[in-house]
């Protein structure tokens, strides 16, 4: 699971908390209590008397407010600094450290990264840039500038953009989280004609910073084992993973070189032992590599602009197969400031609006009709696309940066390439007319899919028995229409009064639904909920489910934010997997994400989708200031409007879409083990991933 699906709230244990249970009366309240007068034979009846208030509860004073000191926050929740304590978050660890030595890189201050996986397990990172300042911090009386960026939070030299133009870093908490989540760290930095270097484990300094001899080196190096104690005892940094994420690396900035060494005891697999990345051609370079062998439509296009106004720098390499890469039709690869951006965003938007507008362009210009048809969806169907960008102060969604939402972003990329693009085609008349019309028809295809589908479901609707709870959406083809399954009927009211008519259908859900993984064949075809369920989205009771059935492009589960909305959501996914399988491969199945808290100060209002966003949008936003913070209970509670905003419109909404891991047989098992009908297997699953089983989901 994402570290942005619903999940229950860390800070109480999941829990809502419990309403105060009645006070019982004392005898001396009970006597007060008593008429004053003598009861008469016929009483007139008294107003009633109010419940009195709740006692005092004495065990909950000051000395219950804790306050986490130094880095003991971010040993308590990992999950809020790196998304997790899995293989995945443990190798962001890697990430956070090589992406300091990247910025160095980038701002023009190292020219060479050394990355090592030693035999003990540890893994360093040294860059030849300035070296981690070690002189007194003058806000830390004792601390040395090195101690406190790797102890304390939100320290850090990426804020003003004064030492770093356009960096990956931006909070100011990466190495002190490394440094937290350490068994032991120990940074060495070489600048001002020394060596000096500085031990710490778990986040504590095993001692002050010591100048160790005269060197005219510079540059910094982080060497560290991740603790056991959080990530567990078999976890430890894959070779070939950290190789993977280190060339990636070095493909996104063409003035630095990579050296990779890694200690042959660790290699378990085709990773090269040393190696050195260098790529002059940066991503062109990339893509050529990662098209080798299939049959390209066109040449790679691919270019660099940087804005003279310091405005930032946008990086790219596109090429269209007619055929599809390996076994994806096509590929998105997406960075800000060096960062991955698996989600995407606002670049990617940028790129994609550029090419279709010069495709369209050239399309009119050489009396092509029917360019009006195409979409930026129908250029990047068959395409493959690398995009860097880089600019000052990027806005990320979380620390672990997965999506890009900078509005700038979008412009940068799409004044930088409409140019280079229109060349590009105009430069090669003959590969752009086979491009323009592979993308027409594309487009074509679309349409005619579209029409049959039309014709598919309204025929189907016609003919469908649907049942009685579904609010259905007007519009007749099943593409661009969404199925909101919705928890409870309150939140259902909510989500028709909030949902787009026209596109979007409600189905709420009573409660929970039967557990499909572990109920008999018998108990399946009575569930009510669920045949209600199949009819909804087009399988007629008894019959197997046929793709093209499917009455809805999108299936989106919309529970609460809360451990109750993550059961139903994960019972619902079971439901779909196991009986509709390839609806889930083909990636119709979503999950909504609906906020947690709401922030407000005055006219400024923001959500929150869980703490650690909350606590973003508190430091960004608020900053200085006290703003009310409201927890929603439930989906029920929200306004119409606000539930359209947050969770329902696609303008603003974010979905997480549900995905299925190759390896079909581990997510048999795991589903066996999680909702199957032996607890001791799931009791067991539970001791050992502890509180983030659920990612191994991969949803
Ligand atoms: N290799 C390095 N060379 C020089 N300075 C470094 C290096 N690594 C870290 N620093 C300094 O330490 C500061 C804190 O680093 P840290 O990783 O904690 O946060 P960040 O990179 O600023 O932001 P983020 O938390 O988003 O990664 C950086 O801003 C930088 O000033």
């Amino acid at each position: 699971m994402t570290s942005s699906t619903p999940q229950p709230n860390l800070f109480n244990g999941g829990e809502e908390p419990k309403d105060s249970q009645p006070v019982p009366e004392t005898s001396s309240r009970a006597e007060k209590r008593q008429p004053a007068k003598p009861v008469a034979s016929n009483p007139v009846k008294t107003p009633e008397t109010p419940t009195p208030p709740p006692a005092p509860d004495s065990t909950y004073g000051a000395s219950s407010i804790e306050v986490l000191e130094g880095l003991e926050p971010v040993r308590m929740r990992p999950g809020m600094y790196i998304g997790g304590t899995d293989e995945k978050a443990l190798h962001h660890l890697f990430a956070e450290v090589l992406d300091n030595a990247m910025d160095e890189a980038v701002a023009n201050h190292a020219k060479a990264i050394w990355v090592e996986l030693d035999a003990d397990g540890y893994v360093s990172v040294r860059d030849d840039g300035r070296g981690i300042p070690v002189d007194p911090h003058p806000k830390y009386p004792g601390k040395s500038a090195l101690e406190v960026i790797m102890t304390v939070l939100h320290s850090g030299g990426k804020f003003s953009g004064k030492a770093y133009a356009t960096s990956g870093g931006l909070h100011g908490v990466g190495a002190s989280v490394v440094n937290a989540l350490s068994e032991r760290l120990e940074v060495t930095a070489w600048r001002d004609g020394f060596e000096w270097q500085q031990n710490f484990a778990r986040g504590h300094s095993l001692g002050p910073i010591e100048q160790i001899q005269p060197s005219k080196k510079r540059g910094t190096k982080m060497r560290f084992l991740p603790d056991v104690e959080i990530f567990g005892s078999t976890a430890h940094f894959k070779p070939a993973r950290l190789y993977r994420m280190t060339k990636a690396k070095a493909y996104l900035f063409r003035g630095v070189q990579i050296f990779w060494k890694c200690a042959t005891s660790q290699i378990t697999d085709q990773t090269p032992p040393e190696d050195k990345f260098y790529f002059p051609n940066g991503l062109a370079d990339y893509l050529a590599e990662r098209i080798k062998g299939t049959e390209a439509l066109t040449d790679i296009f691919s270019g660099r602009v940087e804005r003279k106004d310091d405005a930032g720098a946008v990086e790219w390499a596109v090429v269209w197969s007619g055929a599809g890469f390996d076994d994806h039709d096509s590929f998105v690869q997406s960075y800000c400031n060096t960062i991955p951006t698996p989600d995407g965003g606002t670049h990617e938007a940028g790129l994609r609006a550029a090419l279709t507008r010069s495709l369209k362009t050239y399309a009119e210009m050489t009396g092509d009709k029917r360019g009006g048809l195409i979409t930026a969806e129908d250029v990047a169907a068959y395409a493959g696309i690398v995009i860097s960008v880089f600019i000052r102060n990027p806005e990320f969604q979380g620390q672990t940066k997965d999506r890009l939402s900078s509005s700038d972003a979008a412009r940068l990329v799409e004044r930088a390439l409409a140019d280079p693009f229109d060349h590009w085609l105009t430069g090669s008349p003959k590969q752009a007319e086979k491009l323009l019309q592979y993308i027409i028809e594309r487009a074509e295809e679309r349409l005619k899919k579209r029409k049959d589908k039309e014709v598919q479901r309204a025929s189907a609707t016609r003919k469908l028995r649907l049942p009685g709870k579904l609010a259905d959406c007007s519009r007749q083809d099943a593409i661009g229409t969404e199925l909101f399954i919705v928890e409870g009927d309150s939140a259902g009211g909510s989500a028709k009064q909030g949902r787009n008519r026209n596109t979007q259908a409600i189905l709420p859900l009573r409660g929970k639904i039967l557990n499909v993984a572990s109920a008999t064949v018998d108990k399946l075809r009575q569930n009510s909920e669920l045949s209600d369920l199949g009819l909804a989205l087009g399988v007629q009771p008894g019959a197997k489910f046929k793709e093209e059935d499917l009455r809805y492009e999108r299936i989106i589960i919309m529970t609460d934010a809360d451990v109750d909305g993550a059961h139903i959501a994960s019972l619902l996914i079971t439901f779909f997997y196991r009986t509709m399988p390839a609806m889930v491969r083909n990636g119709n199945l979503y999950l909504a994400l609906p906020p947690l808290y709401r922030l407000s100060h005055g006219k400024e209002v923001h959500y929150a989708k869980d703490d650690s966003h909350r606590a973003e949008i508190l430091a960004k936003h608020f900053k200085g200031k006290k703003p009310e913070i409201g927890r929603f209970k439930g989906l029920g509670e929200m306004m119409p409007a606000q539930l359209k905003e947050t969770t329902m419109d696609p303008k603003t909404r974010t979905l997480a879409r549900v995905t299925l891991p190759h390896e079909e047989e581990d997510i048999e098992d795991l589903v066996e083990t999680l909702m199957g009908r032996k607890p001791e297997l799931r009791y067991r699953y539970i001791q050992d991933h502890a509180e983030f089983a659920a990612e191994d989901l991969d949803v």
